[in-house]
């Protein structure tokens, strides 16, 4: 699987406010960066944190693109993917809408019902992972449905625990020219965090994208004691 993880983040690190709603920090530019990136991808991924702040569509918004990929043989939209342990996805969530296919990364904490109750509404269950979702078994389930590239939008949680298990290829960080502050507002990365050694990350570009920078590094090395 191929990992690419993409956020918008403040100057001071912040992807949403201490009241975890969302922000615009990306500019039209970047979201037109953003929605071509998820074109390029088989599937989109969100913590579940994400769907019940955000409610996002994870769909694309721009229809030539759309197009592009269904006249190469593709579905219009890629696929969008939730990490959700314990089934707490809204049932009226935009994700479960039949827009795009959809796959729910559960644990074994989540009951037959929840499961089934998703297959009814369309989106397909993954049980990976005892309490919380491993997701290196669930990318390899992911595999097996034929998702082999995968964009994850966040949110802080799920990013750390993606580099926590060496699952990251990419990193594209687009800083936005703001300070958000609140030392309990979600950043790029939180979970427990690294001590001692860190992910080895190799900046590749900078550019300017309206009033801010996108910076895209590759990540290198996995040399961490946690
Ligand atoms: N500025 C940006 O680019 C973005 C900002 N956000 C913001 O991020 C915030 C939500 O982020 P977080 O609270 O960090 O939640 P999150 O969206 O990362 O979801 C975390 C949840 O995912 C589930 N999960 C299942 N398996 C997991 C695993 N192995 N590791 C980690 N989580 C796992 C757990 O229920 C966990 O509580 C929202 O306020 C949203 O607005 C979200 C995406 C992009
Ligand atoms: N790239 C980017 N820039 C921002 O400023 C943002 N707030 C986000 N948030 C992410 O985009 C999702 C919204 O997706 P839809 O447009 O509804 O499909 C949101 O849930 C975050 O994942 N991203």
């Amino acid at each position: 699987m191929h990992v690419v993880v993409n956020a918008a983040e403040s100057v001071d690190g912040k992807i949403a406010t201490r009241e975890r709603e969302q922000l615009r920090i990306s500019g039209p530019e970047d979201f037109a960066r953003v929605d071509r990136l998820r074109a390029s991808v088989d599937a989109v991924m969100v913590g579940v944190e994400t769907v019940r702040s955000d409610d996002p569509s994870l769909t694309l918004d721009d229809e030539s693109l759309v197009a592009t990929r269904t006249a190469d043989g593709k579905s219009p939209h890629p696929a969008r993917v939730v990490a959700d342990s314990r089934g707490r996805t809204p049932p009226e969530a935009r994700v479960l809408d039949d827009t795009a296919e959809t796959y729910i990364l559960t644990s074994e904490a989540t009951t037959d019902e929840y499961r089934r109750s998703l297959e009814e509404g369309d989106a397909t269950p993954i049980v990976a992972g005892s309490d919380r979702v491993d997701l290196g078994a669930a990318f390899e389930a992911l595999a097996a449905h034929g998702i082999e590239s995968i964009m994850v939008e966040g949110g802080g949680e799920l990013i750390f625990s993606l580099f926590a298990a060496d699952l990251v290829d990419e990193l594209r960080v687009y800083v936005g020219s703001m300070i958000v502050g609140g030392r309990g507002a979600p950043t790029l990365a939180d979970g427990d965090g690294f001590v001692g050694a860190f992910p080895d990350l190799s900046l590749e570009s900078v550019e300017r994208l309206d009033d801010g920078v996108l910076l895209e590094y590759d990540v290198t090395d996995a040399d961490r004691g946690d």
